[in-house]
C-alpha cells in the first residue's frame, strides 16, 4: 500500500495577537492535514467490476426492504474491523456460502471501521488504525477503503456504520448498505448526512429502546436537505441533497432487553403504519437483542427466523456479529491479539455463523412456499 498520497497544503492562521492567542484553537494540540477524498479514489480506484457489485448490492437490498425481492437481507460480519487480512480471510469464507445461500438470502459482508462509543474507548479502524491512540486517519482511511474495494472485488456488497460526517466522501462508492447507530439516529447531523447517501440506510432504535426516534430519522432524512460538508477535492462545501426514500427501521434492542420478538415487531409496524411508512422491519440479533452474549445471537436468529418460516412479510432483514474466531477480546498492549477475534462486541465464530445462515435461508424459503 503506497504511504504517501495527496494531501492539502495547510493553511494556517496569521500569527495570532497576545489577546486573540487567549480564544483561538485553546485546545486543539495539533492539526495533522488530511488527504483528500480524490487523492484515496486515486489510489484505490472503483473499477467497474465494483460499481457493478455495489449498485446491484444497493438494488438488490432495496428490492427486499420494498418486498419486490422476498429474500431476507442478512448484513453479516466483525463487530469492527481492526485487522484487514483476518476481514478479507472472512469475506473470503463468505462469498461462496452467500452464492450457495442465494434463492433465500442477499448476504452483505458487514465492513464497519467507525464505532460510536457509549463513553470510550478504541473508536475504530479509521481513526486509529495503530489501535494506540495515535489517531493516523490517513493511513486509516487508505486500509478502510483498499479492504473495501477489495471485498467487493469477491462479489459481496458491503454494509457499514456512518458516524463521521467527512468520512462518505472517501468510502461511500464502496458501500451497498449503511446503517446510523443507536447512539447518533436522533442527530440532525445524521439524518441530513443519510439523506445524500446513495444506498439504503437502516436507521436502528435509540439504546433506551426508542423507535419513534428512529421512525423520525427514517422521515426527516426522506427528504432533500442543505448542509455543509466537503467536496471530492476536499474543499469546503454546501451539499444540496435529494433526499433518501430507502431509509428503514433496525430494531436492536435496548439497555432494558430484546425487542425482536413478534409482540415488539408488531408494535414498531404499528408506529411505521401511522407514520405514514412502510411496515418492514430489518432486526439485529446481536446488541440490546442479544444482551451483546454472542451465544444468545443463533438464538435470537433463529427465533427471527421461525417468525419468518410462520409468514411474517414485515420482517425483510437480519443483522449478526461474526468473525473467524468467537467472543471477544481486551485490546491489551502488553499481548498479542488472537487473530480473526472481535475487540469490540463478541461475535459468532464461523460455524455457528454458517449454520445460522443456513437456517435463516430455510425461513425465507418455508415463507415463500
Ligand atoms: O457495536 C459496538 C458497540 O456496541 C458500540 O460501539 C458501543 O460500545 P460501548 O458501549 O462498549 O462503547
Ligand atoms: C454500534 C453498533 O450498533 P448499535 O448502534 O445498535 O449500538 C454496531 O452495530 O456496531
Amino acid at each position: 500500500m503506497r504511504t504517501g498520497g495527496k494531501v492539502p497544503r495547510m493553511n494556517t492562521l496569521p500569527k495570532p495577537s497576545e489577546q486573540q492567542s487567549r480564544v483561538v484553537d485553546r485546545r486543539i494540540e495539533k492539526t495533522v492535514p488530511l488527504l483528500t477524498p480524490l487523492a484515496l479514489h486515486d489510489e484505490f480506484p472503483l473499477s467497474d467490476d465494483v460499481a457493478r457489485t455495489v449498485a446491484d448490492g444497493r438494488q438488490a437490498a432495496t428490492d427486499v426492504l420494498n418486498g419486490v425481492d422476498d429474500r431476507l437481507l442478512v448484513v453479516v460480519g466483525p463487530c469492527s474491523v481492526h485487522d484487514a487480512d483476518a476481514a478479507l480471510e472472512y469475506a473470503e469464507r463468505l462469498r461462496p456460502v452467500a452464492e450457495r445461500l442465494s434463492d433465500g438470502l442477499l448476504v452483505v459482508m458487514r465492513v464497519y471501521f467507525e464505532k460510536p462509543r457509549s463513553t470510550l474507548g478504541w473508536k475504530g479502524l479509521i481513526n486509529d488504525p495503530g489501535l494506540d491512540g495515535s489517531g493516523d486517519v490517513n493511513r486509516g482511511l487508505r486500509i478502510a477503503r483498499r479492504l473495501l474495494v477489495q471485498v467487493s472485488e469477491l462479489g459481496l456488497p458491503v454494509g457499514c456504520e456512518f458516524l463521521d460526517p467527512i468520512t462518505p466522501q472517501y468510502i461511500a462508492d464502496t458501500v451497498g448498505w449503511g446503517a446510523i447507530g443507536a447512539r447518533t439516529v436522533e442527530s440532525q447531523v445524521h439524518r441530513q448526512l443519510s439523506s445524500g447517501l446513495s444506498m439504503p440506510i437502516g436507521m436502528k432504535n435509540r439504546p433506551d429502546g426508542s423507535i419513534a426516534t428512529a421512525v423520525d430519522a427514517i422521515k426527516a432524512a426522506a427528504v432533500p436537505h442543505v448542509f455543509t460538508g466537503i467536496d471530492h477535492d476536499g474543499a469546503p462545501a454546501i451539499l444540496h441533497t435529494r433526499g433518501n426514500p430507502d431509509c428503514h427501521l433496525v430494531l436492536r434492542g435496548s439497555d432494558s432487553g430484546p425487542n425482536y420478538d413478534a409482540e415488539s415487531v408488531a408494535g414498531a409496524q404499528e408506529l411505521l403504519r401511522k407514520a405514514g411508512l412502510a411496515e418492514r422491519v430489518v432486526i439485529d440479533a446481536s446488541h440490546g437483542n442479544s444482551r451483546k452474549d454472542h451465544r444468545r445471537q443463533p438464538v435470537v436468529a433463529e427465533e427471527i427466523g421461525a417468525q419468518v418460516a410462520a409468514g411474517n412479510q414485515a420482517i425483510v432483514g437480519v443483522m449478526l456479529e461474526s468473525f473467524l474466531q468467537e467472543g471477544r477480546q481486551d485490546l491489551d498492549p502488553t499481548r498479542e491479539l488472537v487473530y480473526g477475534q472481535s475487540i469490540t462486541d463478541a461475535c459468532m465464530s464461523w460455524d455457528t455463523t454458517e449454520q445460522t445462515l443456513q437456517k435463516l435461508r430455510d425461513a425465507a424459503i418455508a415463507r415463500r412456499g
